[in-house]
């Protein structure tokens, strides 16, 4: 299994617990193959220790393709956004503290970001005086229930970069593992901040 996709997942949980945003057994990560199936790591290893043989592929239901490996516990997440967005090559799930914490202290199902410079890491914006909002999903462990939640969501308006699960953590993608990473990296900066001013209430 040798593969420039693959590696690129293995690198990603290699640098994604390096930052210290997949603790434990927290997140998973994919790869787009093609129109209909995708890498995804395999459910309970933990992420910074990850090899290609702890990767299977699945089809765009989340369904196991020639592999005895259980895949992740969310995988209809992933399933749903390279549906959603056939630009969407890449996809990763971080449990950083700042996500989890910042997902309980906003209320409301819109955390809104405006006035940092690091707004510029997400595609398509060029100004800190831009607003980014990012959805806020409520936490449940029925993933067939989250993944429609993301199909009603994403139908009255396309969700772009990221989304939180409150209490969990946070999905980021990009149209490669490129700018997945630099989407979530952009916004888990953007998330301390965000953390920080709040709990220091400015
Ligand atoms: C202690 S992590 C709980 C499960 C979770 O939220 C996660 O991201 C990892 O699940 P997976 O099945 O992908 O290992
Ligand atoms: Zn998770």
């Amino acid at each position: 299994m040798s593969d420039v996709l693959t590696h690129s997942i293995v690198e990603a949980g290699r640098w994604i617990d390096s930052q210290g945003w997949c603790p434990a057994t927290g997140g998973n990560f994919s790869a787009r193959i093609d129109a209909s199936s995708a890498w995804v790591t395999a459910s309970g290893r933990h992420k910074g220790e990850l090899t290609p043989y702890d990767l299977l592929r699945v089809d765009s239901h989340g369904q196991v393709i020639n592999s005895k490996l259980k895949p992740s516990a969310e995988t209809l997440l992933h399933t749903a956004l390279y549906a959603l967005d056939v630009n969407i090559g890449a996809v990763l799930h971080t449990h950083s503290v700042a996500s989890t914490v910042l997902s309980r202290l906003e209320a409301s199902n819109t955390l809104v970001l405006h006035g940092y410079e690091m707004q510029k890491s997400l595609s398509g914006n060029n100004t800190h005086d831009a607003t980014v909002a990012i959805h806020i999903f409520n936490n449940t462990q029925d993933m067939q229930a989250l993944a429609q939640q993301l199909k009603n969501t994403w139908a009255k308006s396309p969700l772009q970069w990221g989304f939180l699960v409150r209490g969990h953590g946070l999905y980021a993608w990009g149209k490669d593992m490129v700018e997945a990473r630099r989407h979530l990296e952009g916004l888990e900066f953007l998330f301390a901040c965000e953390r920080d001013m709040m709990l220091l209430k400015r």
